[in-house]
């Protein structure tokens, strides 16, 4: 079966020599959410414009079920896009603005008319139909755009920041909204975003980018769990990385000698060599933190054979929530969170501490 959507060895260089986006290759099926992640200037616009034909691209070829589409004009595509801006037409109603796209394919008016009722209905803006989206909030223009996008009945709809123009607040229930719509209509979504928990929320699988280039393609919880960049490891989640070298195998493991002494991880991908520079990966949620005063042996078979000593500098209940700051021996500052009920009474600010983890919750990333 054919993928929704291929982008093999898609590279984009602007006409004054801007190389923005370098050898991207992805596949994508049928229905899947699909998050571009990355910090500004790394290319995820562009490559959500060459994918609606708005933007020509330099190398590689662009597929959408099974056929190449490089060079096909973007109304031509089964593709519709929201701006971040939503780029509503302020003199129209809304009903008007959604109706223009089935205008523009030239639809009989009584089937263009049944498409808008039921995409209204679907998104709760038959009450305010008639009224021009002006005078409309910053929420149900976000419909509008989504409406106007999907009465066209797309087979993959590109979204732009589609919620960067919304409060906090309201950003949470459309996200909600969007994800829900997208799994009952099947279509495929490829969304731009440079928020992480956004695309964390909603996708099935996050394309991390990094100066024109794909970092990493996992679904979200395997960028948390096993990161394959250094990169990857900074941009999500909360992470401490631990410098050391290989030394071998160890119960399993990878066992790399640092600062603290040995200690063990998994790798990212493949086997390093033994001598390797490598950083240990580990995120905050993987660490407990426990008493000095504890028994070693009794740390290592309750809370994993990893132990790193440090000095509790902080703690601070914040409703049902621990924040711990402490200090490792190499003086790296490290802040988490973990439920009150855990830490209850064990810890006092000053007091040494061990850090304690499961190696299969850290990650080993050759550099
Ligand atoms: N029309 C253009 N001409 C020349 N260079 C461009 C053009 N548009 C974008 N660029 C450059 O291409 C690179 C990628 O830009 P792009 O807008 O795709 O990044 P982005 O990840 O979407 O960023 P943001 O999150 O800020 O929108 C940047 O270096 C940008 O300056």
């Amino acid at each position: 079966m054919a993928y929704d959507l291929q982008l093999s060895h898609i590279g984009k260089v602007y006409d004054n020599g801007t190389p923005a986006v370098i050898d991207f290759n992805l596949d994508v099926d049928k229905g899947e959410f699909i998050a571009f992640l990355g910090p500004s200037g790394c290319g995820k616009t562009t490559t959500l414009r060459m994918i609606a034909g708005f933007e020509s691209i330099t190398s590689g070829d662009l597929l959408i079920r099974g056929r190449r589409v490089n060079d096909l004009q973007p109304e031509k595509r089964p593709t519709s896009m929201i701006f971040q801006n939503y780029a509503l037409f302020p003199h129209l109603t809304v009903r008007q603005n959604v109706m223009f796209g089935l205008e523009v394919k030239g639809l009989p008016a009584a089937e263009a008319n049944r498409k808008v009722d039921r995409i209204l209905d679907k998104l709760g803006l038959s009450d305010v139909a008639d009224i021009r989206p002006t005078r409309l909030s910053g929420g149900q223009r976000q419909r509008i755009a989504l409406a106007r996008s999907l009465v066209v009945e797309p087979d993959i709809l590109l979204l732009d920041e589609p919620l960067g123009a919304l409060d906090a607040n309201l950003r949470k229930s459309i996200q909600n909204e969007l994800k829900l719509l997208q799994r009952d209509l099947g279509i495929t979504f490829v969304f731009v975003t440079h928020a992480q928990s956004e695309a964390l929320a909603l996708s099935d699988r996050i394309v991390v980018m990094n100066a024109g280039r794909v970092e990493q393609i996992s679904p979200p919880r395997e960028l948390y769990t096993r990161p394959q960049s250094i990169f990857v490891a900074r941009f999500i989640g909360a992470n401490t990385l631990i410098s050391g070298s290989v030394r071998g195998t160890q119960g399993g493991h990878l066992a790399v000698e640092t600062a603290f002494g040995t200690l063990l991880a998994e790798p990212s991908a493949g086997m390093p060599a033994a001598g390797a520079a490598a950083s240990i990966v580990l995120p905050a949620e993987a660490m407990h933190v426990l008493p000095a005063t504890m028994p070693e042996a009794e740390i290592r078979a309750s809370h994993g054979a990893n132990l790193v000593p440090c000095r509790i500098t902080r703690l601070q209940l914040v409703g049902h929530i621990l924040q711990i700051g402490m200090v490792l021996p190499n003086g790296e500052a490290v802040t988490l969170e973990g439920h009150a009920d855990k830490y209850r009474d064990t810890l006092s600010a000053g007091s040494e501490a061990v850090v304690a983890w499961n190696p299969s919750d850290a990650t080993l990333i050759v550099q």
